[in-house]
C-alpha cells in the first residue's frame, strides 16, 4: 500500500492516532510517534496538495508563488470589513499543503525570547521547559552560545547558498550608527536591541527545510515506518464523538481538487490530534461542537464542551514593508527573478545558487529610547512602562532587511530595490475567527483586530517603526530614497517628503524632524497599509488553570476525551519572532507527550 494517497484505502478504516490537518506542527509530531514506534497506525488527514519536491516549494528563491493568489499550497482566510483599518478586508494566508506554513513561508530562522515563553505562565510551558524543544529541532550552523542550540535536529538552520554581502555589511554600519549594535546570536532568548545577519531554514544544499521533508518524507522513503500514511487533499470536517470521547473524524476529498464530494469517516483508537493551524482548528473545533454555545446553536451545531474562548484571542504580528531604490546590482536583489528577467526555469536547470536565497540578509529585534517612548505620549508610555520598562528582554520592533521589491514589479522602474519589512512583537490588539454555520462550506466570520486597542498604542508602535527604519535606510550606500508609492504621501516641502535620489545622502545625515502633520499622516497611512505577518496565534489557548483556555497544559482539549490540539493556536500570548520555530517546538513537546501517554517510550 502506497504511504500517501488522495482516497483512504478500505484497509485503514481505523488508526491508532489521526491527525487533523498536515502542517508545521502536525508533520512534527507524526514523524516523532512513527519514530516511537514504527508500527504505530498514524494517518494525517491534510486538506491541500503532496508538497514532495514541488519546485516553488523547495527552492527557497521562488517563495514568493506560495503568496500569489492562485497558489494551491496556500489557504487565504478573508476578514470582515474593519472600521479602524479603513474599512478593509485583510486577506491573512496560512499553509494549505502538507508541511503547512513550513513549505509556503519565507523561512527567516528566529526564536522567541525568554520572557515570551515565562509570560505564558502554564506548567511546563516556561523557557527552560522549552529549550529542550527548541534544541531537539534543530542542526543549527550559526553562531552563538552552546547551550541553547541543537546540532544533530531534522531542519538544518543555515546561511544557505547564497548572501548579498554588500547590503549586509551595508545595513549592519548603518544600524551601527543609529544606535543598534551587531549582536551575535538573536536567537540565543536573551538578546535584544540589535542586528544580525540572518539565519535561514535553509539546507547547505541551498533546498528549503520543511517538516514535512524532514520529518516524514525520508521516513516514508526508508520503508521502515509502515504505520505513518498521509491522505492528502482531504477536508477534515469535524471529530465525531461517543458521549465525550472522540473516536474519529469525518471528512470529504477537497472539492477543489477531487471529483468526488462524499463524506466518510475514519475511526481513531487511541487519539485524534487538530492541528489545523490557528485558522482551521477553531473551526474544527467549532464544527464539532466545542465551543461558545451562541456561536455553536446559531450554526445548528448540538454542543459537546463549552468553551467559550475557542477562536478568541487571535493574534498576529502587524507588519508594513518600504520599499527604497538602491544601487545595488542585479545578482544583489531577487528583482530580476521575481520580474521574470531572470527564467526561474533555466535557474533550476543551471542549478543557480541564487535560488538557495530568501533574499532576507538581516534580522533585528529593536527597543526605543527613553527620550522616544517619552515623545510619543501618555498613552505609550503608560503601556510601556507597564510591559517593557523592566523587561529588556523585549523587543517593540522586529524587522529584516529584505533586497527585492515587495509588491507587483511593473508599479516600479526596472532596478534593484532595498526593503524595510517591520513588524512589531506583541501587539496589545486582539481578533477573533468562528464558524458562521454548519459545514465546510460556510464561510468563516473572521476579524483581524489589528489596530483595535483601546488607545492606538498598536498604531504608535508603527509610527515609531517607519521613523527608525527611514533613518536606518537613508544612512545606507546604496541608498537612493523612498519609493514613492509605498510610502507615506508628506505634503510638498515636509521634511519628511523623499523620492528617488540619483546619488544618495553624504555627508552627516542627521535624522528627520517630524512635524504634527507628518506624524498624521504617517498614522494615516500606517492604518491604510498594515497587513499580517502571517504569524497567525492563539485562537485555541493553553491555560485551564487561569479558566480561559481551550486547552490543558497537555494539549488536552478541556471537557472532552481523546482529543488534542497541538499548533500555533495554543499560546496564550506571542512571541517576539517569526513564528515557525515555535510552532516547531510545540510540535516535539506534544510528541514528546503523546509518546508518554501512550507508553510508547
Ligand atoms: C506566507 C508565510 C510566510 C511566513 N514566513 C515565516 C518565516 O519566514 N519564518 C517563520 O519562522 N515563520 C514564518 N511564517 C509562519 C509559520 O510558517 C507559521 O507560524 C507556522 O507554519 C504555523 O504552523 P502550524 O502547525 O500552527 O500551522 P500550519 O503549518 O499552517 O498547518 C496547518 C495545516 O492544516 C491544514 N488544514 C487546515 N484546515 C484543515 C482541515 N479542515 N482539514 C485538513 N487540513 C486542514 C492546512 O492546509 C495546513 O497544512 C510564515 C507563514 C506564512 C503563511
Amino acid at each position: 500500500m502506497a504511504a500517501i494517497f488522495q482516497t483512504l484505502p478500505n484497509a485503514l478504516s481505523e488508526v491508532d492516532v489521526i491527525l487533523a490537518g498536515g502542517g508545521t506542527a502536525a508533520c512534527v509530531i507524526a514523524g516523532r510517534l512513527a519514530e516511537a514506534d514504527p508500527n504505530l497506525s498514524i494517518l494525517i488527514i491534510e486538506q491541500g496538495p503532496n508538497n514532495l519536491q514541488v519546485p516553488t516549494i523547495v527552492h527557497p528563491a521562488l517563495f514568493m508563488s506560495g503568496l500569489l493568489p492562485t497558489s494551491n499550497a496556500t489557504l487565504f482566510y478573508q476578514s470582515a470589513p474593519e472600521p479602524q483599518l479603513n474599512n478593509r478586508e485583510l486577506v491573512v494566508p496560512s499553509g494549505g499543503t502538507l508541511g503547512g506554513g513550513s513549505s509556503i513561508n519565507l523561512m527567516m530562522y528566529s526564536r522567541g525570547q525568554r520572557s515570551d515563553f515565562d509570560s505564558w505562565n502554564i506548567p511546563g510551558w516556561s523557557a527552560d521547559h522549552m529549550i529542550p524543544y527548541l534544541k531537539k529541532q534543530e542542526t543549527y550552523l550559526g553562531p552563538g552560545p552552546q547551550s541553547v542550540h541543537g546540532y544533530d535536529g531534522p531542519l538544518t538552520v543555515s546561511e544557505g547558498t547564497y548572501r548579498a554581502n554588500r547590503s549586509t555589511r551595508d545595513f549592519i554600519q548603518a544600524a551601527e550608527q543609529v544606535g543598534y549594535p551587531e549582536i551575535e546570536d538573536l536567537a540565543a532568548l536573551d538578546y535584544n536591541n540589535g542586528v544580525q545577519p540572518a539565519l535561514h531554514y535553509i539546507g547547505q544544499d541551498g533546498l528549503r527545510q520543511d517538516t514535512a521533508s524532514r520529518y516524514i518524507h525520508p521516513k516514508i522513503k526508508s520503508g521502515k515506518y509502515p504505520g505513518l500514511k498521509v491522505l492528502v487533499d482531504t477536508e477534515v470536517n469535524r471529530v465525531i464523538f461517543e458521549g465525550k470521547k472522540a473516536i474519529g473524524v469525518e471528512f470529504r476529498p477537497n472539492p477543489k481538487v477531487q471529483s468526488n464530494h462524499h463524506y466518510s469517516s475514519v475511526t481513531a483508537r487511541k487519539l485524534v490530534i487538530i492541528a489545523s493551524g490557528a485558522l482551521g482548528t477553531p473551526l474544527v473545533l467549532e464544527r464539532s461542537g466545542i465551543g461558545n454555545p451562541d456561536i455553536l446553536e446559531k450554526a445548528g451545531i448540538p454542543v459537546i464542551s463549552d468553551l467559550p474562548h475557542v477562536g478568541e484571542n487571535y493574534q498576529d504580528h502587524h507588519l508594513i514593508t518600504y520599499p527604497y531604490y538602491s544601487s545595488l546590482g542585479e545578482n544583489e536583489t531577487l528583482d530580476a527573478l521575481i520580474s521574470g528577467r531572470l527564467d526561474a526555469g533555466e535557474a533550476i536547470q543551471e542549478n543557480a545558487s541564487i535560488l538557495g536565497w530568501n533574499a532576507q540578509d538581516i534580522t533585528g529585534k529593536l527597543r526605543p529610547s527613553n527620550a522616544e517612548v517619552e515623545a510619543l505620549g501618555p498613552a505609550f508610555e503608560e503601556m510601556w512602562n507597564a510591559e517593557y520598562k523592566n523587561n529588556t528582554n523585549r523587543p517593540l520592533l522586529l524587522t529584516a532587511l529584505v533586497n527585492f521589491f515587495p509588491a507587483d514589479p511593473s508599479l516600479v522602474p526596472v532596478g534593484q530595490y532595498l526593503t524595510a519589512s517591520v513588524f512589531t512583537g506583541y501587539p496589545l490588539s486582539r481578533g477573533s475567527i468562528h464558524i458562521s454555520g454548519p459545514g465546510l462550506d460556510d464561510k468563516p466570520a473572521f476579524t483581524t483586530g489589528f489596530f483595535s486597542d483601546a488607545n492606538d498604542v498598536d498604531i504608535l508602535k508603527h509610527l515609531w517603526a517607519y521613523k527608525k527604519q527611514c533613518e536606518i535606510f537613508r544612512r545606507l550606500k546604496t541608498y537612493r530614497g523612498e519609493v514613492e508609492i509605498l510610502h507615506p504621501r508628506f505634503a510638498p516641502g515636509s521634511r519628511a517628503a523623499g523620492g528617488y535620489l540619483e546619488h544618495g545622502l553624504s555627508g552627516n545625515i542627521t535624522n528627520i524632524d517630524y512635524t504634527p502633520e507628518d506624524d498624521e499622516i504617517i498614522k494615516q497611512w500606517i492604518r491604510e497599509q498594515v497587513g499580517t505577518t502571517w504569524h497567525s496565534m492563539g485562537t485555541c489557548r493553553l491555560g485551564s488553570c487561569r479558566g480561559d483556555g481551550v486547552v490543558d497544559q497537555n494539549l488536552s482539549v478541556i471537557g472532552v476525551e481523546g482529543l488534542k490540539v497541538a499548533d500555533l493556536s495554543i499560546p496564550p500570548l506571542n512571541v517576539a519572532a517569526n513564528t515557525m520555530n515555535t510552532a516547531v517546538a510545540i510540535g516535539e513537546k506534544a510528541a514528546d507527550i503523546i509518546v508518554k501517554e501512550l507508553g510508547l517510550s
